[in-house]
């Protein structure tokens, strides 16, 4: 899959091209339904396989959020994409230049000039100044045509980025990972912590979450990887209460049956279910007695089950 940042300068592409738009934070099922049809109609008419998105929120751009928090990186969301075999992924340099294009020049200078044959988009996408764009300025346009994808349900209700936000902040990884038709995961670089974790028995790997919107804190069964090798892990997600607490959230992950230095390695954390909430506990020997529990936990859920007889 190549790569092309959009940032005004003429792109040379002259191959015709099928591309879903939209900011697909988070890669859900709904924004695969969008995938599947850019890949339904590039085999259909022989058109090359996109995606387009946009480096920053919208709203973060234009000063109305103070913070940018996403459900994925751009990281997640290039290495997601790339599985699904697309030709091209275009990220839009989001300024506010571009914020201010008219619904009409952002078609003509993102659009007609890369040669996009077919756009895919959902059926309440909006674009443009005023977010004065929709589907039917877009099926106006008589150089392309478009696939206006309906809204995809789970348990009866939309599935979209805020209600999957909804369920992180309960802690629900399970209803997330059905959400997502994946494991939820996030990303980043081993850092230092105040290196406690060594002291009481339990070291931690500290993950650099950055713009990640995190989960509630508590504590986490999860799998890590490491240079594509996987462990099972325990992941507290919280200010470390026992202890000084923290100023800002940490990520940390004792990761069982391992013992090595990982530090600036990249690390991956996959989730799959909530265990506890964080709790200041009285001394450093009852949070070790209640750590030890916790790992009992993730043994258990990992082990291999009973296969059930044939009945
Ligand atoms: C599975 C797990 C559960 C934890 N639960 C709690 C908790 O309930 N309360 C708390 O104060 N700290 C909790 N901690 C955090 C420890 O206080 C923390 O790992 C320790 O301060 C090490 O931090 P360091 O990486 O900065 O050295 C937990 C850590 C892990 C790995
Ligand atoms: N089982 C393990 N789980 C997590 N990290 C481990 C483990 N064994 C060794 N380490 C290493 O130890 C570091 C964590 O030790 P810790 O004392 O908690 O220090 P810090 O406070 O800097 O995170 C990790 O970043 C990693 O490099």
């Amino acid at each position: 899959m190549e790569i092309v940042y959009l940032d005004g300068q003429k792109v040379n592409i002259v191959e015709p091209i099928c591309s879903a738009i939209g900011f697909f934070d988070g890669l859900h099922i709904g924004h695969m339904a969008l995938v599947n049809e850019v890949k339904r109609v590039s085999e259909q008419k022989g058109y090359k396989k996109a995606l387009m998105t946009f480096d920053h929120y919208p709203l973060y751009v234009l000063g109305k959020i103070k913070e940018e928090k996403y459900l994925t990186s751009m990281n997640d969301r290039i290495s997601l994409l790339e599985k699904e075999g697309l030709d091209y992924l275009f990220i839009v340099k989001f300024t506010k230049e571009v914020a201010a294009l008219s619904p009409e020049d952002f078609i003509n200078q993102y659009l007609i000039d890369l040669h996009v044959k077919h756009i895919v988009c959902g059926f309440d996408f909006r674009f443009g100044k005023y977010n004065a764009g929709n589907t039917m300025t877009l099926q106006a346009c008589q150089q392309f045509n478009v696939s206006v994808i309906p809204e995809v349900l789970y348990k009866g209700e939309k599935i979209s980025s805020t209600r999957i936000r909804h369920v992180l902040e309960q802690g629900n990884i399970e209803e997330m990972n059905e959400l997502l038709g994946r494991k939820y995961c996030v990303s980043g670089e081993v850092i230092k912590g105040r290196r406690i974790g060594h002291a009481i028995g339990f070291p931690t790997a500290n993950v650099d979450y950055q713009s990640y919107f995190l989960p509630c804190h508590g504590v986490y069964i999860v799998k890590v990887y490491v240079h594509g090798q996987g462990y099972m892990g325990m992941c507290n997600i919280g200010y470390n209460p026992t202890f000084t607490a923290l100023d800002k959230p940490s990520l940390e992950v004792n990761i069982l049956d391992f013992d090595g230095d990982i530090y600036h390695q990249y690390m991956i954390v996959e989730f799959y279910c909530l265990i506890r909430k964080e709790k200041p506990f009285a001394s450093k020997e009852e949070l070790i007695a209640q750590l030890y529990e916790d790992k009992q936990k993730v043994r258990e859920y990992f082990k291999p089950q009973d296969k059930c007889p044939m009945v």
